[in-house]
């Protein structure tokens, strides 16, 4: 696959992913029967494989672009559960919108009145006047609410209750209900059986889409329809005024030494056809009581295994050696750090900004693929070297396709965890103070990829992400 964005503006110096996704090549074509389905634990984590990288278009995360058209909301209904149960997601978008989740009045598209307008987004904190970084981190630990905190239910099933909730004003974020849909992770496969994330034909019945413009709201209005899964989703798409974010506007300091980058890397630039295919792959990892992670995963660099945890060189259940990272992937991340870095000197005065977030040059890239129904349970990133760690050099992630509901905090616990909304082109950054937050996917939000990148793509319905470290 590549991730292919090159980059002729002045800021396109920077960050040149290409095929970071770029060019694998092979054959693997493996294709998950759907009648493979088993649930797993949530405790899971995964990552290896391979890929072979040729030539990588660029992917640059320089450019300024337009806020997103975001999706106002997605009302997902299974046709068989369609009265009893709904996913309702709302993504007005980062900066500004509103949250409700119901299932009858998921349609209200109603929006803030400085929604799509372009004022300082409200889900980058500042310090107070007056106010240090120090003290603004204390004035803003884990169980205030920001801004950008979405509401205690956020993520869980709703009650008769939240149906009628209506939207708080300013709310970053949107509220989801994600729906108990049958399980459709499939059990992937032996660990050596590969696995294609983009399908190799164009999706004909399987997913159709089709938007049209409603006279009366005067909003875009998106169905899609999958086929394949049964799942009738309607997706009310805002059609907003093209607002330009500079990258250090689109950035929130979640915590310190952690940072969030909204839409980082233009869709155009999300490219992945050819990501994972051939030998070092896509596979499915599994834990030494047999158990397997709930994605798919591959490497490069180094091979990460799950069984015992540790980095090599070599992949052990086929012997292949994991790509190499492309240098836009690197420069890509020498980028994001760098943004980092001026982001968090805008808002936070720091002597030695390397003290909250120190540089890193990745030499790994785990890289997972995650079905809409996998996940990852709360974890730390606790196995590169003791070098690195001590260093606590960052953690650096790259979303791509279906959006992930993030966790993240100080304790294993998911339920006092914060918790934020991962879309395609995201990047999050840990390091610093943050290089040992337990972070973990709860849930990928089915059909919530940018259209778009599905077009370009062809990538199957789920989230790639890749975690750039250094071993
Ligand atoms: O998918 C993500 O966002 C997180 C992945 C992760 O934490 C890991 O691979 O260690
Ligand atoms: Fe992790």
């Amino acid at each position: 696959m590549q991730f292919g964005l090159y980059r002729t503006t002045p800021l396109a110096a920077a960050a040149r992913l290409s095929s970071v996704l770029g060019k694998m090549t092979t054959n693997r074509g493996m294709k998950s029967s759907p009648d493979a389905r088993k649930s797993l634990t949530d405790n899971e984590r995964g990552q290896p494989s391979i890929l072979n990288m040729e030539e990588f278009p660029s992917l640059s995360a320089t450019k300024s672009i337009p806020y997103r058209k975001r999706r106002n909301k997605i009302d997902l209904i299974t046709t068989s559960e369609r009265r009893t149960e709904a996913v309702v997601v709302q993504n007005i978008g980062p900066l500004h919108g509103e949250a409700s989740t119901s299932i009858n009045d998921s349609y209200d598209t109603s929006l803030p009145a400085n929604f799509g307008k372009k004022t300082p987004p409200s889900f980058c904190r500042k310090p107070k006047p007056g106010q240090n970084y120090q003290e603004h981190e204390v004035s803003t630990s884990i169980n205030d609410s920001y801004d950008t905190s979405l509401p205690a239910d956020f993520g869980k099933k709703a009650t008769p209750s939240s149906f009628t909730r209506k939207p708080k004003p300013r709310q970053n974020y949107h509220e989801h209900e994600a729906s108990k849909r049958n399980s459709n992770f499939s059990r992937g496969t032996d660990v050596d059986e590969p696995f294609d994330i983009c399908f190799t034909e164009p999706r004909k019945s399987s997913h159709r889409r089709n938007s049209s413009h409603d006279k009366n709201s005067g909003k875009w209005v998106q169905k899609v329809q999958s086929s394949e899964e049964n799942v009738h989703l309607e997706d009310i798409t805002e059609k907003i005024d093209d607002v330009e974010y500079s990258v250090i506007e689109r950035g929130e300091v979640l915590r310190p030494g952690m940072v969030l980058f909204k839409s980082y890397i233009p869709i155009s630039e999300q490219r992945c056809q050819e990501f994972g295919r051939g030998p070092g792959g896509f596979y499915r990892p599994g834990y030494e009581d047999g158990a397997k992670l709930r994605l798919y995963m591959m490497c490069l660099g180094l091979d990460w295994n799950a069984q015992s945890r540790k980095y090599g060189d070599i992949r052990q259940h086929d012997n292949v050696k994991p790509p190499h990272i492309p240098d836009e992937f690197t420069s890509l991340v020498t980028k994001a750090l760098d943004d980092s870095h001026t982001l968090i000197k805008q808002n936070f005065p720091t002597e030695n900004v390397e003290d909250v977030l120190p540089k890193m040059s990745p030499d790994v890239c785990i890289v997972n693929f995650y079905n809409t129904n996998g996940r990852l349970g709360l974890h730390q990133d606790r196995d590169e070297s003791k070098c690195s760690l001590r260093k606590r050099l960052p953690v650096v992630s790259i979303s791509v396709g279906d959006s992930a509901e993030f966790l993240y905090g100080d304790e294993r616990d998911a339920d006092v965890a914060d918790r934020v909304l991962l879309e395609s082109g995201d990047v999050v950054i840990f390091g610093g103070e943050s290089r040992h937050v337990f972070h973990g996917v709860k849930s990928i939000i089915p059909n919530s990829a940018p259209r778009e990148l599905l077009e370009n793509t062809n990538l199957r319905p789920g989230r790639l992400n890749l975690t750039f470290r250094k071993y």
